[in-house]
């Protein structure tokens, strides 16, 4: 946070983002187990129609706010301006918990530009919030594909005050240095920070601030960063999908099951989809009824790589069907299908 919003006593929110899969709601959920984040706010914006996140993070001792389905840089930055003034209401009446601090997690999709256009040009929003830092999850597996392939990742690492690189522990060993040459290339000012499974120290990544990283005044420097997309495109009120290149090219596919699945059938099926469409298939999230567990499973994927499946502590809700997301480079829904029935 700047001093001037130190000083008018403005509430710090931190934009969580990266590419799809990059670690970001594992890095949150690491983060709020830690004292130094108590108080915090979250705020989650995802690109499904079924939102999987706000269940995934499980046990957040605060408030947590699920934005409705779409990308948070085009159709619901109104949505964000009014979750952030509504979160201010709620709090001075004493509705929610007294947070210290709001975090939003993106869509792995959005571009962070037009998010940080919210807090920095939104009058009523400037009283009250004031933008602490842009934390960056790097996949170092995927994350050199994906910066050659989707100028989102480009930006959103840009924009980074921290560049948290994950995944270490999978990536081949000379990985981790060489991509972190190209991130100095693209934002040579940002920390960077390698972690593993999120354990980062949550008093370090607050000290990361746009102050701190650049020495530049962090408003105006980020006003200039925020003001031209990838292709000089200046995101405004009335700007619709058509201006971003995600749009209409990813496509967002959720499939739901109502009987308990057999696990063997849903390696197969998951299995397949990985090895023949693995390139297009950019993330694969679920919560999965197992025939035979108490308990729902996460599984994750990102293109051909399936992280291996993590029982979760309870059922987020009464809700007991699987539900899958799948969000891919125009693959066909029909290639995801299972092979078996879903009902
Ligand atoms: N081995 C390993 N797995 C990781 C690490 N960080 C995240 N993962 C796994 O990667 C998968 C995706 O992680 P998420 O935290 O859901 O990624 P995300 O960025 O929130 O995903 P989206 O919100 O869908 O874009 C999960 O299976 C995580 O357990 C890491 O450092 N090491």
């Amino acid at each position: 946070m700047d001093h001037s919003s130190a000083a008018r006593g403005a509430t710090p929110v931190y934009l969580l983002t990266g590419f799809l899969g990059s670690g970001k709601t594992t890095l949150l959920r690491a983060l709020l187990r830690q004292p130094a984040m108590a108080s915090t706010a979250v705020v989650i914006n995802e690109f499904g129609e079924i939102g999987l996140d706000h269940e995934l993070v499980e046990a957040v001792d605060g408030e947590t706010v699920l934005l409705p389905g779409g990308c948070m840089c085009c159709t619901v930055r109104d949505d964000l301006a009014r979750t952030l003034a509504d979160l201010d209401r709620r709090r001075a009446q004493g509705e929610v918990p007294p947070f210290e601090r709001v975090i939003i997690e993106s869509t792995g999709l959005a571009d962070p530009g037009p998010v940080l256009q919210v807090l920095l040009k939104h009058g009523d929003l400037l009283e009250r919030f004031a933008l602490g830092g842009v934390w960056t999850t790097l996949d170092a597996v995927h994350a050199q594909s994906q910066l050659d392939a989707h100028v989102e990742s480009v930006r959103q690492l840009a924009l980074a005050d921290c560049v948290v690189m994950t995944k270490t522990d999978l990536a081949p060993f000379t990985a981790p240095a060489s991509l972190a040459a190209r991130v100095r290339k693209i934002n040579p000012h940002a920390r960077m920070l390698h972690v593993c499974e999120g354990a980062v120290d949550a008093a370090e990544l607050l000290a990361q601030t746009p102050s701190a990283a650049s020495g530049d005044e962090p408003e105006a420097m980020l006003r200039g960063l925020c003001q031209a997309g990838p292709t000089g495109h200046v995101c405004g009120a009335g700007c619709g999908p058509h201006a971003h290149a995600h749009d209409g090219r990813f496509r967002t596919s959720s499939l739901r099951f109502d009987r308990p699945l057999e696990w063997d059938e849903v390696c197969d099926w998951l299995g397949g989809l990985a090895f023949f469409h693995g390139a297009r298939l950019l993330r694969m999230k679920g919560i999965l009824n197992v025939a035979g567990e108490d308990r729902p499973l996460a599984v994750h994927g990102v293109q051909h790589l399936f992280h291996p499946p993590t029982p979760m502590e309870r059922w987020p809700d009464d809700d007991r069907s699987s539900r899958l997301v799948f969000i891919t480079d125009g693959l066909d829904e029909q290639a995801l299908r299972p092979p078996f029935s879903t009902a």
